[in-house]
């Protein structure tokens, strides 16, 4: 288990001092998938690198099973940080050595014999779907596959924590989800705990059990990634569930008065079940949508949408009052009246 005890770190510079971590108390379960999400600037990449203390804390603790790594001694926390491997935005593998020797080199450093290295790199390149990758160099490979190799050296040492920071940030959507999935994967085959620091919310979403929103160096929102999702507090986390909410609403002035429009916000409703078009096909109703904004999560939508509703004020309001009975829906008057 993690546990960040009242954590601050300030950096002190000529012109002031900045503090990108303030007062943060997480506990992080062991092999939970545990998302730390904010915008740019939020503190992530300091909060991820005081975890393994390559940043020291100014103040507070980091509690990695039971020992508070800032009172390690340096050979200590050196043999610690096998335990806690990192992978990164732009892979940092080594470029003139091959994806073997790569993989091997954490092993190297710990003092494992070079035979039985190079048998445990195959192993792992096998485990990341790289089998046939053991004499190329990393400038040979795509992004992913790079990924794929990071992934494997991290797991070289068999650690008990996989930090991400930003590990598929420089990917495509495809590449994204294939990674993930690895990841998950090995999450699941090796008990391992992961840390997932991203600015973006679907990969939170894909991955996460648990996850902590991070906003000016304050943790202003933790939970269930299901319950943060449903029921978001504070506008930073609004602002990821919902990056669009609210946008189309500045444009309301360019709509008639006597247009009905509406939005709509889903809370855990069913997405097996389409409400514009079960509007359409049960009540013969139809309505335009003017944004939507909405995730599926595990078969259960979250989200708000803008809707037009026909100017005839008897079907706005069958319409509004359809909607308003389905599960998990809330609706709410935002012209007409
Ligand atoms: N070594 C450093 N020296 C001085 N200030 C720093 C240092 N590292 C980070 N900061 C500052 O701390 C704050 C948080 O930065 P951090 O890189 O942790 O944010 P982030 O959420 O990871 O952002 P991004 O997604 O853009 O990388 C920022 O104001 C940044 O300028």
């Amino acid at each position: 288990m993690i546990e960040i005890k009242h954590l601050s770190k300030t950096f002190q510079m000529k012109d002031g001092a900045v503090n990108a971590l303030k007062d943060i108390d997480l506990t992080i379960p062991d092999g939970s998938i545990y998302g730390i999400i904010g915008m740019s600037g939020a503190g992530k990449s300091t909060l991820v690198r005081c975890i393994n203390l390559l940043e020291r804390p100014t103040e507070g603790s980091v509690v990695i099973d039971g020992t508070a790594m800032e009172t390690l001694s340096p050979a200590a926390l050196r043999e610690r940080r096998r335990d806690i491997t990192m992978i990164f935005q732009q892979f940092n593998l080594l470029m003139q050595r091959s994806c073997l020797k790569n993989i091997c080199f954490p092993m190297e450093l710990a003092g494992v014999k070079k035979a039985d290295a190079e048998k445990r790199a195959r192993e792992l390149l096998e485990m990341v779907g790289l089998p046939d990758k053991a004499n190329a160099y990393p400038a040979q490979l795509s992004g992913g596959q790079k990924q794929r190799i990071a992934i494997a050296r991290a797991l070289a040492t068999n650690p008990k924590v996989l930090l991400c920071d930003e590990a598929t940030s420089a990917l495509d959507p495809n590449t994204t989800h294939a990674i993930l999935t690895l990841i998950k994967d090995i999450n699941k085959k090796l008990g391992i705990t992961v840390v997932v620091i991203t600015h973006q919310m679907s990969v939170v979403e894909e991955i996460c059990d648990s996850v902590a929103i991070l906003d000016g160096g304050v943790v202003v929102e933790q939970g269930e990634v299901r319950e943060i999702f449903a029921n978001p507090k504070t506008a930073a986390a609004r602002r990821l569930v919902a990056p669009n909410g609210g946008s189309a609403a500045r444009d309301l002035s360019s709509f008639a008065p006597d247009d009905h429009v509406v939005r709509v916000t889903f809370n855990g409703s069913s997405a097996a079940k389409p409400l514009v078009a079960s509007l359409a096909a049960e009540k013969g109703i139809l309505v335009s949508v003017l944004s939507a904004d909405t995730r599926d999560l595990s078969g259960q939508c979250y989200g708000s949408m803008l809707l037009k509703l026909p100017r005839d004020t008897e079907q706005a309001k069958q319409a509004a009052a359809y909607m308003r009975s389905q599960n998990g829906v809330t609706v709410e008057e935002v012209t007409g009246e």
